[in-house]
């Protein structure tokens, strides 16, 4: 995706980046339209995606499309992690997709990524890491410096508990870190944010949030590991593949998809509006990708917190947030929790 705003009104142009293996659009529109689409309109949730719409163009297109990028980057207006990007030329695809960028005065608007809403199926049943943060922990764990230091982003579980008044918190707090809101008379700011928590409380985006929550489940029911002896070493031949290696496909990218929420303050009652992007189909080519991962975490103590005897100068994170590490000091008291994972 590049940052090319389409003269068409409330509409982007996505088109493909020229880099070896990227989906050619028609390929992203078309299993968007097999494959995730139709989950959403059975739940009543189609108006919570961002709208894809294929259209055709000519290589002259593509050409100017390029040149603009020359231009932003000789005048440093480009950012940098994308600078020498181009737009590929053997694909004359691209999307009119749903512009969720927020309208300066009127809204704005704060974009997640959901992530794993439960639990990985191969986790150990006494586990007190969620997969998402027991992947955090993973990746932290060659950083130097105090835990404090170390990326914590916030756990994916509370964005579904039965704890509403932490799910608000979770939403409001990410309302809170937009300038656009922050700029608001008080009285505005308030009728936005209990806006906010009502739509993530008892609203649309809750029902929204426990729909994809649902359909994480019901196409990984196995997990990526299924039934595979952990201590063998891996055989291709035993990777998911078929009807379960695409119903996989499908919980990864909806365990990976990005939600953009845009808030419209200029109404007597503030709007919330979700919708949810990047439902770009996983490649089947991430299957072991997928496994490798899972199976260091698994085998690494990564779900049950217990790394540190793996590694011994490794200490359990004070400042990690997980939904299940937090339920687990709350039951277990504190001179058993070493004994029992
Ligand atoms: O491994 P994860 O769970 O961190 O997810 C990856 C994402 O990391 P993040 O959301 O930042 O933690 C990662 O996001 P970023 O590139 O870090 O923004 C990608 O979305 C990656 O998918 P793909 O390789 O582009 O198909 C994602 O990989 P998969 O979802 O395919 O495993
Ligand atoms: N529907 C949308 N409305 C508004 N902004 C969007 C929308 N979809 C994506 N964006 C924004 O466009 C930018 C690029 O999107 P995205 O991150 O999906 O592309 P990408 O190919 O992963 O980019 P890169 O890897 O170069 O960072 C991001 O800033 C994202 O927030």
């Amino acid at each position: 995706m590049d940052e090319l705003i389409s003269p068409v009104e409330n509409l982007l142009l996505r088109v493909s980046k020229d880099i070896p293996n990227a989906t050619p659009c028609n390929e992203i529109f078309q299993n968007f339209e097999d494959s995730i689409k139709p989950l959403f309109i059975e739940s009543d949730h189609l108006s919570n995606l961002v709208k894809l719409q294929l259209i055709g163009f000519g290589s002259q297109i593509v050409n100017t499309l390029n040149t603009v990028l020359v231009g932003m980057e000789d005048s440093n207006e480009r950012r940098q992690s994308r600078v020498g990007s181009r737009i590929r030329h053997d694909s004359l695809y691209g999307l009119l997709i749903t512009n969720m960028s927020p309208e300066p005065g009127r809204s704005c608007t704060f974009e997640i990524k959901p992530k794993w809403l439960c639990q990985s199926p191969n986790a150990p049943k006494l586990a007190i890491r969620c997969r998402t943060c027991a992947l955090s922990a993973y990746r932290n764990r060659e950083l130097e410096g105090p835990v404090s230091s170390k990326k914590w982003p916030p756990c994916p579980l509370e964005l579904v508990s039965d704890d509403l008044e932490l799910v608000a918190s979770n939403f409001t707090m990410r309302l809170q870190e937009q300038k656009a809101f922050n700029q608001q008379p008080v009285d505005v700011r308030v009728r936005v944010m209990l806006a906010v928590e009502d739509y993530f409380t008892i609203g649309k985006g809750r029902s929204l949030l426990k729909r994809i929550e649902e359909l994480q489940r019901l196409h990984d029911p196995e997990g990526v590991l299924g039934g595979h002896a952990l201590g063998m070493s891996l055989c291709k031949d035993e990777l998911p593949s078929g009807p379960r290696a695409l119903a996989l496909r499908m919980a990864m990218t909806l365990r990976d998809c990005s939600m953009f929420v845009r808030v419209h303050f200029d109404d007597k009652e503030a709007v919330v509006e979700a919708r949810l992007a990047d439902l770009d189909l996983k490649s089947e080519d991430k299957i072991e990708e997928w496994f490798e991962k899972e199976r260091d975490l698994v085998l690494g103590g990564w779900y049950l917190g217990t790394e540190r005897d793996l590694r011994p100068q490794a200490h359990r994170a004070p400042a990690e947030s997980c939904v299940m590490a937090r339920k687990f000091s709350k039951k277990v008291p504190l001179h058993l929790q070493g004994t029992l994972v």
